[in-house]
């Protein structure tokens, strides 16, 4: 079995190996200790799971293990997205979530995510606090809590009997408050008067049924696919990219659809394709987001992004005089940023985003109605905004390539990036080197290169942002030649 470990975003497992009901009510137990040793076990912990093997099965023990620790469970009705169970937080002013999904992962996969009070990713001290309990539990050692009545020999831990009495474990659909709220976050009015047609692929995840609703009653022509229950995900990857969304860009052109849209398997991220049949890339969607806040809503405001995330970001936010707020790779720094310093959005390349007024958890529903608003606002295809946007701020090509290592291969890539300090890079200076996560050297022109091993995959990634086409390739050949990378 696999150490038991947070990850960039939670702990993920093979099922019936790693991810077994014994280490699900350990990880509960290890929450719930956190949680007490906080004083806030009184307002309970909402439970959330999207729709994989077994999961209404992992939810009731998580919510079993809850109520023998003295915490309520206040239990999700149905799968729910993962930006959901953080709303439903708020709704309940419970003191976070426990939301079972391995997101986009294979199919053998599940994972576990502790979302704080605060709504968002569960931030690295916090999760080494849970991870700290973990240990603890394992070898038997009391946590910092109201006591644990472990399971018959589970743990090999047996502490004095809590005061469960108090708590219970009650069922509510968060579906029609979130409705609710999402309605007030995108104007829905302006959506509906536009006549759009679009093509919705929820990827057979949690997500299936939001964007159709939310669409269907704002007066939007719909079609849907991949919108049952399946496990096994079709045999692909819950996981929207250019590459894996063919059969709804098919369906956008056939159809003559303004848009499609699609959902990870946890509806946390998003996959936009537009009217030509194009995949809209994160690091497009983002700053057409932006440029629609600040020119259609007249929202002024910084930006929260991530080191591997487009300048294109930087550029426009120089030009609107705003801030933007760089951090390592995770949704988490972003909520945090996003909390701190007021951003009017927050967004990272590989497909999560989040908005002012909106909970500090990346949502791929959001996303998909707020392409929706901006085609009905401005009246174009988003490709069309994207054209504008580039005359007025410049182009900008980026490409984010994922390379398989071996742990020795990994090992060796990175004692050379730690020697790596190169002068120049495609015949531009360097200008900086940006050490948040990986390394990131960003090039006299504008142009930059970042190389960092995946928290969530045994692959390093290589970003490249480049201001034309020949120098994306040149730079990206040069960095796997310096660092002997194939
Ligand atoms: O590049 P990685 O470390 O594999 O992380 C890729 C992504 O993983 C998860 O989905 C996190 O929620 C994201 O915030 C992160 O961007």
């Amino acid at each position: 079995m696999n150490k038991i470990s947070f990850g960039t975003d939670g702990w993920r497992g093979i099922i019936a190996r790693d991810f077994t009901f014994d280490n699900v009510r350990l990880v509960t137990g290890a929450v719930a200790a956190y949680i007490n040793s906080k004083g806030l076990g009184e307002r309970g912990l909402v439970v959330g799971r999207d729709n994989r093997f077994l999961a209404e099965e992992f939810a009731e023990t998580v919510a079993e293990e809850l109520n023998r620790q003295g915490i309520s469970a206040f239990m999700c009705c149905g799968a729910t997205p993962t930006p959901v169970t953080a709303y439903a937080i708020q709704l309940k002013k419970a003191a976070g979530a426990i939301m079972l999904t391995a997101s986009h992962n294979p199919p053998v996969y599940n994972g576990f995510k502790f979302i704080p009070e605060y709504a968002g990713p569960a931030l690295p001290h916090i999760t080494k606090e849970i991870e700290e309990n973990i240990r603890r539990l394992q070898k038997g050692d009391p946590c910092d809590m109201r006591g644990l009545i472990p399971p018959e020999g589970r743990y090999g831990l047996l502490v004095e009997e809590t005061d469960a009495g108090a708590c219970e474990r009650s069922d509510f659909h968060p579906f029609e408050p979130y409705v609710k709220h999402i309605s007030e976050v995108v104007d829905l009015e302006m959506i509906g008067k536009a006549a759009l047609k679009v093509v919705i692929d929820p990827m057979y995840g949690a997500g299936i049924g939001y964007l159709e609703h939310i669409l269907g009653q704002a007066g939007v022509q719909l079609e849907v696919f991949h919108n049952t229950r399946d496990p096994l995900f079709g045999g692909t990857l819950p996981e929207p990219s250019g590459k894996t969304l063919e059969e709804l860009k098919n369906r956008v052109k056939a159809g003559g659809a303004h848009l499609g849209l699609a959902l990870d398997g946890d509806a946390d991220r998003f996959g936009i394709i537009d009217s030509n049949g194009e995949y809209i890339t994160p690091n497009q969607f983002l700053p057409l987001l932006y440029y629609h806040l600040n020119t259609a809503r007249g929202w002024r405001g910084p930006v929260a992004r991530t080191v591997a995330t487009t300048h294109l970001l930087d550029r426009m936010a120089v030009r609107y005089g705003q801030k933007v707020y760089e951090s390592p790779v995770g949704f988490k720094y972003i909520g945090q940023n996003m909390l701190e310093k007021n951003c009017v959005l927050g967004g990272e390349e590989s497909g999560g985003l989040s908005i002012r007024g909106h909970i500090p958890e990346k949502d791929g529903i959001l996303a998909g109605l707020l392409a929706a608003e901006m085609v009905a606002r401005h009246g174009k295809s988003l490709s069309g905004i994207l054209e504008d946007i580039y005359r007025e701020f410049g182009w900008l090509y980026s490409e984010r390539l994922d390379l398989h290592t071996t742990p020795e291969q990994k090992q060796e890539i990175l004692d050379r990036l730690n020697l790596w300090e190169p002068r120049e890079l495609a015949g531009q200076e360097v200008a900086r080197k940006i050490t948040l996560d990986g390394i990131k050297l960003v090039l006299a022109d504008g142009a930059w290169v970042l190389i960092r091993p995946s928290g969530t995959e045994p692959l390093f990634r290589i970003y490249v942002e480049a201001n034309h086409m020949e120098q994306k390739s040149q730079l990206q050949q040069e960095v796997r030649e310096l660092l002997k990378i194939q």
